[in-house]
């Protein structure tokens, strides 16, 4: 497209593409602007090339002090930047450096935050550059993923009201019935591959936060972008507001959502009706879309709903299943066995839980070639009316049913462990401190190396702290928490624990849906994913003590995890991009965004 550049003021667009400017002669009337009489409405619209003061304040194309002499020239930012050139790398530095002064994590979460906007009424230099912030991201995940994912980002839901300064994301509330394909036409991005949504009932294991819960769905799509290298414009995150039951929310004046009580029945299933149709009708059928901390009762409905006609994950129900599932059978070397011979005890049997349960009685039934009725037997789980057996049958929510066995009732956790003797012990009841010592005890009184993952997020709901696991086991357990805590020493040796969260999965699971062009998620593409993460846990890792491997190589995780999903999707004809490339691991490496800067012409 020819332009036509002049200089320009803040906010005025570069290019004037509008029909009527770009005449000369016989441009077709698109919007019919021309046609338009006077009472008719017409649809003001630009398009534009960023440069001068509005470059700096776009977050896709800034680069700060790092635009070249000649970026400066043919860009009309002279004099709008002092005069020294840095390079990203220096930028970084001196980023991390400034987040390193914080003390409070959440102003590191902020300062992350404002460097990723979108859109802002203020900038200085290094705000608002979407580059810089994934570079930063990528170079010290570590570092920086408790902060801009759990558990800081539990506490910035909790406080969102009072630190955002400006909207991310797209919010849908029950206002907006009837209109939700137009409100998906006013986000800015087009081309939309990954959708994380929530409706913020079940955020972590904190609870109900309505509107609040926005930070998720930007904190999961920073993930897919850093770790599994999904362009960020590709990224929407949704929060969908049906109102809170959350009474301190609804009596708090700064509250930035619907001040009602959650909608239900015919009222809400109408809205997510037209949500998950509009997003279809709009995106096409080939967008994911992740349901992300929705309350069980209605997120296995939707799942089950939405599984045949979209391409749906269930990132608490299926993602945490599969990552959970590769840190057991990576566990394997250590504690011995194959998964069959193991006997699982759960805390909490919702959606984490009795995904967890499902996926290992699907492998095992898979490896062992028994019906998964039996493969079933020797996983428990305790809900917070004890022990889930036969006789509590007709009571239990229907995805509770298949766990319900023959036993008698047992009233508490400790009298499960006893009970039942588990090899492995799971935490996914969203309550901390549920690992008591005496619970602890009595397992590692049963095992040699008792298996403990304690899922629950953020840390404080963490069923124990690393430390109490080793402490308790006298240094016998392998453990793995939801949240991550730091090495940990007894008696003189350094423990480490590895951090179970579905956060090593979604993104590279995602990716190999988006670069085979798959139209369903599948079960076996959950286990595919689950190996391929088992299969990078290297020795060294085994000989600290952990099941899975560290962040830092998260890219390369993420492609293979992308191969192989892709991989079974070809492979259960639900690809649709043909022919299928060759190496997937490579394929999927060259598909990844990477965040260095790009040189402008
Ligand atoms: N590490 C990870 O990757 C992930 C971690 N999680 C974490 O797991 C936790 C649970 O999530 P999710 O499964 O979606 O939540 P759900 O609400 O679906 O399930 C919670 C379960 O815990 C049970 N429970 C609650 N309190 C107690 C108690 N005091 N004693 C025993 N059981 C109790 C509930 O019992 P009842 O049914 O009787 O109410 C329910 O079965 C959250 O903290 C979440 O952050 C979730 C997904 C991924
Ligand atoms: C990790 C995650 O998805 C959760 O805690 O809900
Ligand atoms: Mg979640």
């Amino acid at each position: 497209m020819e332009s036509i550049l002049k200089p320009l003021r803040d906010g005025e667009s570069v290019l004037d593409l509008s029909p009527r400017s770009t005449v000369s002669g016989g441009v077709e009337d698109v919007y019919g602007e021309d046609h338009a009489t006077e009472d008719q409405l017409v649809t003001p619209w630009t398009f534009s090339v960023a440069s001068g003061y509005s470059l700096l304040r776009d977050p896709q194309y800034n680069k700060g002090l790092a635009f070249t002499e000649k970026e400066r020239d043919a860009h009309y930012l002279r004099g709008l930047l002092p005069p020294t050139i840095i390079s990203q790398k220096l930028q970084e530095k001196q980023l991390i450096h400034n987040i390193r002064q914080y003390q409070v994590p959440l102003q590191k979460y902020i300062a992350m935050m404002e460097l990723q906007a979108r859109f802002s009424i203020h900038h200085i230099f290094h705000e608002m550059n979407e580059r810089l912030f994934y570079k930063l991201l990528v170079d010290n995940v570590e570092e920086l993923l408790p902060i801009v994912y759990t558990p800081v980002v539990g506490e910035a839901c909790q406080k969102y009201g009072s630190i955002f300064k400006r909207p991310q994301g797209l919010f849908i509330s029950l206002k907006e019935k009837g209109k939700i394909l137009e409100v998906l036409k006013n986000w800015p991005e087009k081309s939309i591959q990954v959708i994380v949504v929530t409706d913020g009932e079940r955020i972590l294991g904190l609870g109900d936060l309505g509107c609040q819960g926005m930070g998720i769905p930007v904190g999961k799509l920073a993930l897919y972008t850093a770790l599994g290298g999904v362009r960020p414009s590709a990224c929407l995150p949704i929060t969908i507001d049906v109102g809170t039951n959350n009474e301190k929310l609804l009596n708090d004046e700064f509250y930035i959502g619907l001040r009602q009580k959650r909608a239900t029945g015919q009222e809400y299933s109408e809205l997510l009706h037209e949500f998950m149709t509009a997003v279809k009708q709009n995106y096409g059928e080939k967008v994911l879309i992740q349901f992300e901390d929705f309350a069980n009762h209605n997120a296995f409905e939707l799942l089950a709903k939405y599984g045949t006609t979209h391409l749906v994950f269930n990132d608490d129900i299926q993602g945490t299943a599969s990552v959970v599932l590769a840190g057991v059978v990576a566990a394997l070397k250590l504690i011995g066995g194959t998964l069959a011979d193991h006997t699982f005890l759960f805390l909490g049997a919702g959606e984490a839980g009795t995904g967890i349960a499902e996926l290992i009685a699907l492998e095992t039934s898979k490896q062992t070639k028994k019906p998964i009725e039996e493969t079933r037997k020797k996983i428990w789980l305790v809900d917070s009316k004890g022990l889930i057996v036969s006789s509590r049958k007709h009571s239990l929510q229907h995805f509770k049913k298949p766990w319900a066995h023959e036993h008698e009732p047992v009233d508490t956790l400790l009298e499960a462990v006893k009970v039942i003797k588990p090899t492995v012990l799971v935490g996914s009841s969203g309550v901390g401190k549920t690992f008591t010592k005496e619970v602890i005890e009595a397992l590692s009184s049963i095992n040699e190396k008792p298996l403990i993952l304690a899922l629950s997020n953020p840390t404080s709901q963490s069923e124990c702290t690393a430390e109490e696991a080793y402490q308790w086991s006298e240094g016998r357990a392998i453990f793995a928490s939801g949240s991550p805590f730091d090495p940990i020493e007894y008696k003189g040796k350094v423990y480490y624990s590895g951090q179970a969260n579905n956060a090593y999965i979604f993104p590279g699971f995602g990716l190999g849906l988006v670069i085979s062009g798959a139209i369903r998620v599948h079960d076996d593409m959950l286990l595919a994913a689950s190996e391929a993460l088992a299969k990078l846990v290297t020795e060294e890792n085994y000989e600290k003590g952990l099941i899975y491997p560290p962040f830092s190589d998260i890219r390369t995780i993420s492609a293979n995890i992308a191969a192989d999903v892709a991989a079974k999707a070809y492979e259960l004809g639900l690809a649709t991009r043909l022919p299928r490339p060759q190496n997937l691991v490579k394929y999927a490496e060259s598909c990844m965004y990477t965040p260095v800067y790009r040189n402008y012409r």
